[in-house]
This record gives C-alpha cells, sequence and structure tokens, in this order.
C-alpha cells in the first residue's frame, strides 16, 4: 500500500509512503536539464526541466516512483492493481498523439511541464502505452497524483480510457479507483476535530470521556481506503507553523498516521509490507526530504545544490540505518 498527500502553508509540499514488502533498490535521484530521456515512442528530449525524485536506476534509466521539477509540478505514481489496463502501442503513422510507456510518464510530464494546467493539456494528446521496460521489470500497475500549489489531479488508465479527476483532498491511495475512495469520505460527514455533542438521541446524556471522540469513526486499519479517509482527515485538519522546519515536521506527521509497522499486514507466507520510505518534497525548493523504516532522522536532499546544467543522473542511496542520539553518554 502506499499513500500521497499534499500540504501548503508558506512553500507547498507533497511526498509519499512507499509501502511493500521489498524494495527494487530505489535511491534518490537528480536528472538535471541536459541527462537526454530518448523516450520509446515519442523521440528524444535533450533539454528539459531538472527533476529530484526516488528512482529506480537501470541501465542508466531513472524509473521515478515520486518526483518534482524544478517548476513545482510533483507527481506520484501508486499501485493500482486490478484496475490500471493501459493502451497497446500503434505504429507510429497510425496515431497523432504522443504514445508514452507508463514507465517513462513522469519524465514526460515533469520534464516539459511547469504546472498542472500545462500537465493536463500534455494528457488530452497523450496514448498511456502498456510498454514494458523489460523482461525483468514488467509494466507496473499504477496511477498517478500530479500537484503543483495551486492544483491537484489523478490520473487513471482503465479499460474505459484514461480518466483525469480533480482532487480536491490531495491526497491518493490504492484501490478503489479515486472517485470510489472520494464517495467514501461522506461515510465521515459527523466525524471532527471538536468533541461530539449528545446527539444519540434526546432521552440520553452521553458524556464525552475522552478528548478526540470527534473523530470516533475514523477506521484506522491499513486497507488503502481506510488510509485515504485517515489521511485526508488528518491532513484537512492539520495546523502548524509555516516554517521550513514545522511544515516538514507536520507533513511527516500526515504520513505517519498510515505509516506501516512490520507484522500488521503479511502479504504472503511470512511476507510483510511496511513503509520503505516516507518522502516530503518541498516543491518551490527542490529539496526532497525522507525518512525509512529503520531511519526515523529526517534526510534531505537538496537539487539546488548540485550542477542543473550536466547531462549526468545524481544519484544519493537511501541512509537507511538510524542512530539514537544519545544524551547522557
Ligand atoms: C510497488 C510500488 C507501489 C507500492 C504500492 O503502491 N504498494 C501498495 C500495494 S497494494 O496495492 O496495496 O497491494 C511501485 C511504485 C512505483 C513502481 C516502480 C515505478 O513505476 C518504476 C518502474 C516501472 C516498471 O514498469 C516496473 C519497475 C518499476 C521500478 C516500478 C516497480 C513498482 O511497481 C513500484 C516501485
Amino acid at each position: 500500500m502506499c499513500t500521497a498527500a499534499t500540504y501548503k502553508t508558506k512553500d507547498f509540499y507533497m511526498g509519499r509512503t512507499l509501502d511493500y514488502e521489498f524494495s527494487y533498490g530505489e535511491q534518490i535521484t537528480i536528472t538535471p536539464r541536459n541527462y537526454e530521456f530518448d523516450f520509446r515512442f515519442a523521440g528524444k528530449i535533450k533539454s528539459h526541466y531538472a527533476l529530484i525524485g526516488m528512482a529506480f536506476v537501470a541501465g542508466g534509466y531513472p524509473l521515478y516512483y515520486d518526483a518534482v521539477n524544478e517548476k513545482g509540478l510533483g507527481m506520484a505514481g501508486l499501485n493500482f492493481v486490478g484496475n490500471a489496463a493501459y493502451e497497446e502501442a500503434l505504429p507510429e503513422d497510425e496515431t497523432e498523439v504522443s504514445q508514452v510507456a507508463q514507465f517513462e510518464f513522469i519524465p514526460w510530464i515533469l520534464t516539459q511541464c511547469a504546472t498542472v494546467a500545462e500537465a493536463r493539456e500534455k494528457l488530452a494528446a497523450m496514448r498511456l502505452t502498456g510498454t514494458a521496460f523489460s523482461e525483468q521489470l514488467p509494466t507496473a500497475q499504477l496511477h498517478w497524483i500530479i500537484a503543483d500549489k495551486d492544483a491537484c489531479i489523478v490520473v487513471e488508465s482503465m479499460k474505459d480510457g484514461l480518466h483525469v479527476y480533480d482532487n480536491p483532498v490531495g491526497v491518493l491511495t490504492n484501490n478503489p479507483p479515486f472517485l470510489g475512495q472520494m464517495f467514501a469520505l461522506n461515510n465521515y460527514a459527523g466525524v471532527s476535530r471538536k468533541q461530539p455533542e449528545s446527539t444519540f438521541a434526546g432521552v440520553l446524556q452521553l458524556d464525552a470521556y475522552s478528548r478526540g471522540m470527534g473523530g470516533m469513526g475514523i477506521p484506522g486499519d491499513l486497507s488503502s481506503q481506510s488510509r485515504f479517509v485517515k489521511v485526508a482527515f488528518t491532513k484537512l485538519n492539520s495546523i502548524s507553523g509555516e516554517e521550513e522546519g514545522e511544515s516538514v515536521s507536520q507533513f511527516f506527521h500526515i504520513l505517519g498516521s498510515v505509516d506501516q509497522q512490520r507484522g500488521c499486514c503479511e502479504v504472503t507466507e511470512g511476507k510483510y509490507e511496511i513503509t520503505i520510505y516516507t518522502s516530503c518534497c518541498n516543491t518551490a525548493k527542490g529539496i526532497y526530504y525522507y525518512t525509512t523504516y529503520d531511519n526515523h532522522q529526517i534526510t534531505a536532499v537538496d537539487m539546488h545544490a548540485e550542477n542543473l546544467d550536466s547531462d549526468q543522473l545524481i544519484c544519493y542511496p537511501l541512509l537507511s540505518k538510524g542512530e539514537v542520539r544519545w544524551q547522557n553518554k
């Protein structure tokens, strides 16, 4: 399971949890402006916006899971198993729109678009194909969240075509399809950050015996629908200071509300899904913050500390070993 969220204070933040039972060996990866993208069908792009995000680099190619570009547009891919369906690639002379393989989708949008509005234009003239990166890395079944400081959308490629939805909540998990995730919020219309009134029945005066009872009914299990509701409630009620440290700290608390602990979700005999990493990107400053399952210290990589005019990928392996800061020895 995975969860993505956006958050706005003085700057705009976007991030995700990557929940899975194994890691591909992903790294924080910066793609500078002159790294040449050779798209399977859409030709080459030699000069483009720079990106920072999490990617598995295979044969020198950045297979991004989530990223933001230097203009402040961000995007993340989350599992959409059983619902994702892509187009068959057509011969070039049989289509007038750009064909983009699903593994190229993040770089296709983020190298060329500065805003969600521009991304929408690209989406209107695009076919998303199920072309696999390689035999060893077959097609991933995903849907995507795309956001900038002013707008957020979800893109779902399904049997009945490519859907683009406004996302007023700025949260995405896995299944069901996004409209189903949104609809489920109706079931929680009565929850609140405030203590509940006793409205059960006029004859009873019920006692709000604990703090936090306004949120009673919000699910706490790890299913994707439940995580959607939990993170939507947490994010939309979040209050923090505007400064960088306060904003980043609050963001990790928002996604921490759906953190997956080893042992609670068995996917096959003896294999457990865990939150492998949690990310938070300041989209204005191009800083990628992350924690890992065993390293709760927030680590950061700043794209602007690199030579963004280079043509070579820049990778930082995840610092995944946690350290205890002793105070008395
Ligand atoms: C498994 C990851 C999603 C995690 C997730 O959503 N888990 C939820 C599980 S469930 O639904 O609730 O069951 C996805 C997110 C991004 C994916 C990767 C990226 O799309 C980049 C490439 C794409 C290639 O086609 C396959 C390898 C790959 C390297 C993908 C492997 C895997 O599918 C990743 C890592």
